[in-house]
């Protein structure tokens, strides 16, 4: 089974707010756009992905993400995250009624293409599942089966939220690079120490990174 993967992205000039502290005003647009880049390259050289829908209404990143090969679906709602992923999977799903479709965050820098293949082939056991992310609070990784309607309910305590809405926690060891969302400097210190992908690497050269506490 291949599945088709939306990846939500909203406005650069609005991303990644929670980087305030480690990214200026004038480099956060350019590093939400480099950990969308890495994250939609790891998707696309993933074996177990067919294709890829970035559900974005920004144009330069619209522009950058299907130059690398994944659709671009404007985010019509314009209702905020969960409404942008219920609007994309339903555009898949009038094309392709039988596709399985897994919903990923765009702020995935580490996104190893092996480890997300083996969260989605374990997702394709199920209805609906989901991988909690590294803090284990929130969420990254939302699928559905053929058939199967995605619900997403992403956001505060998103983990807590999608287990009770009946979808089946994904309990992989060794997925650490599909888990590690960048929401804090601290989580750009983990995933940089994962390893990220070209462009996140550049932009973060530009950024004073303090050590780990302690040091
Ligand atoms: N299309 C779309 N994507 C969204 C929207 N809100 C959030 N996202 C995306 O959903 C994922 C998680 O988003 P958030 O954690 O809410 O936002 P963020 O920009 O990553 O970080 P903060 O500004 O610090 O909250 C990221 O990939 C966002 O770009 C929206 O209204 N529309
Ligand atoms: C929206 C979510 O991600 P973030 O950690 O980026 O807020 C979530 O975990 O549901």
């Amino acid at each position: 089974m291949r599945w088709t993967v939306v990846v939500p992205l909203k406005p650069l000039a609005r991303a990644k707010s929670r980087l305030a502290d480690t990214a200026a005003d004038g480099l956060r647009p350019g590093l939400a756009l480099a950990f969308a880049q890495d994250t939609v390259a790891a998707v696309l050289a993933c074996a177990a992905v067919l294709d890829v829908a970035v559900v974005t209404d920004d144009v330069l990143a619209g522009r950058e993400l299907a130059a690398l090969g994944a659709r671009v679906v404007p985010d019509e709602p314009g209702g905020g995250l969960n409404a942008a992923l219920a609007h994309a999977t339903a555009v898949v799903r009038s094309r392709s009624p039988e596709s399985p479709v897994a919903a990923l965050n765009a702020d995935l820098p580490a996104l190893r293409p092996t480890e997300l293949a083996r969260v989605l082939d374990t997702a394709a056991e199920f209805p609906r599942s989901f991988l909690p992310d590294a803090a284990a609070i929130g969420t990254t990784l939302l699928a559905a089966s053929p058939g199967r309607e995605l619900l997403p309910a992403f956001g505060t305590d998103s983990r807590a939220r999608h287990r009770a809405s009946g979808a089946v926690e994904i309990g992989l060891d060794a997925v650490d690079s599909v888990r590690q969302d960048v929401d804090t400097g601290a989580d750009l210190r983990a995933a940089l120490a994962l390893g990220v992908g070209p462009r996140t690497a550049a932009v973060a050269a530009h950024l004073l990174l303090p050590g780990p506490p302690g040091r």
